[in-house]
């Protein structure tokens, strides 16, 4: 894998917290209902104050009903849980890891009551998110604050949370032999396909793409890319760009068995008022706009780190019917799950903030695009794009 040497690194070495001995692991996850009676409750609190229509919510709540009632989160994060445990007694961390949602039990404050009473007062955050926005980063760091206030546990509990991971090899190994393996699968269904590789994540408002990450521009003065194709904005845009880095690291891996591929970035599960401009182009309008010499796709969900409902329902669904509707093959590859290389990553990620004693040393911090090793905490702004609400892990 090439490194991208057209970025400058992001100046973040005063956001680089040293390594300390931490008492446990939280993961967090975003949670997800396990019934048909925790539908609506869930989405209610998914869309808390946020003005989503009734009418996406019933159109979300078909999604979840359809499977019964349960979004496959839940369990993936549970799998999650053990893999990490397994890693972490091999390697003799003794840290035990304890796990909480931001939108369904076991909710962060359950976790935090749970942390503090089995006697541990320092904490690492393992969050379920790759990339830096206010819903993968920031959001998980107020609901932390807003958990550590409810439960009385602020200057009991002390938060710090494992860095963005993009670009970690834990996360970017299994995304590559994914894309390898969709790419075998077309090539070997139909020898002459011309595939096309389409990276999917979740879409956001422009707005909050624009303020994604800290607000610096590259260093060289110009302004950090975001939105519609070559639509440049000033401010930050960390998200579009994290996931455009990521996504030309998988094409150049992939690229000894498979040059020339083409690929794009493209967005799925878009909410909220019509009339507010959010990231394209959608998934589905991106399939139906292929030039016709493309016969297949690989659908690769970046975004994510599991299979879950956004997964199984707007890619499975949604677009795999789109690609069907234009008579084109289509494999939608997994996600990092459970894939050891990606719990492996994660315990090396554990590793450079944790170590058993103070004064040993940590993990080498290691990232295979320029853009990282992405920060520890965040500067006050960082993917602020509303009233602030206090925060955990910011500097
Ligand atoms: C960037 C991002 C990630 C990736 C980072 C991360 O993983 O955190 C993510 C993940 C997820 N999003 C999920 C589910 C939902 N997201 C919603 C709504 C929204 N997501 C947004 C963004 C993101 N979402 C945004 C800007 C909204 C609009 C409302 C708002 O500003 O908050 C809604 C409301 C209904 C709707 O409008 O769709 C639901 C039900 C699930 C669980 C799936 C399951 O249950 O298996 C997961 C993992
Ligand atoms: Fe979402």
């Amino acid at each position: 894998m090439s490194q991208d040497t057209t970025l400058p690194p992001l100046a973040a070495s005063s956001r680089i917290l040293p390594a300390t001995t931490y008492d446990a692991i939280l993961l967090a996850g975003f949670g997800g209902p396990e019934g048909q009676d925790d539908v609506i409750p869930y989405l209610r609190n998914v869309t808390r104050g946020r003005g989503i229509p009734d009418e996406r919510l019933e159109e979300v709540a078909h999604h979840y009903r359809h499977f019964g009632g349960i979004s496959p989160i839940n369990d993936q994060n549970r799998a999650l849980k053990a893999a990490l445990e397994a890693e972490i007694a091999e390697r003799g961390l003794g840290l035990p890891v304890y796990w909480g949602n931001r939108f369904w039990a076991p909710y962060f404050a359950d976790a935090l009551r749970e942390l503090h009473a089995d006697g541990h007062r320092k904490v690492l955050v393992l969050v379920t998110t790759a990339f830096s926005s206010y819903s993968g980063c920031r959001a998980y760091r107020e609901d932390l604050a807003t958990a550590l206030a409810e439960t009385g546990l602020e200057g009991e509990l002390e938060l710090h949370k494992v860095r963005q991971y993009f670009d970690h090899p834990g996360f970017v190994t299994p995304n590559v032999a994914a894309v390898r393996s969709g790419l075998h699968q077309l090539v070997e269904s139909d020898s002459g396909a011309q595939p096309h590789v389409l990276f999917a994540t979740h879409s956001i408002p422009t707005a909050a793409a624009d303020l994604s990450g800290p607000r610096e521009a590259r260093p060289d003065g110009t302004a950090v890319p975001t939105g519609g194709e070559n639509e440049w904005h000033a401010g930050g845009g960390w998200y579009v760009e994290q996931q455009r880095a990521v996504a030309a690291l998988i094409m150049d891996a992939v690229g000894d068995e498979f040059p020339g591929v083409d690929w794009s970035l493209v967005f799925q599960s878009r909410s909220g008022a019509p009339e507010v401009p959010w990231l394209e182009p959608d998934i589905n309008d991106a399939i139906e706009a292929l030039p016709e010499s493309v016969t297949g796709v690989v659908i690769s969900p970046i975004g994510f780190v599991s299979d879950h409902m956004e997964v199984a329902w707007d890619l499975d669904n949604e677009a795999l019917e789109t690609c069907a509707e234009r008579g084109l093959a289509a494999v939608r590859v997994p996600t990092v799950g459970i894939d050891p290389a990606f719990v492996a990553g994660l315990v090396d990620l554990v590793e450079e903030r944790h170590v058993a004693r103070e004064g040993d040393s940590p993990r080498e911090r290691v990232a295979l695009t320029a853009l990282g090793p992405w920060q520890d905490v965040c500067p006050t702004d960082c993917c602020l794009g509303r009233a602030p609400k206090p925060t955990v892990a910011s500097a």
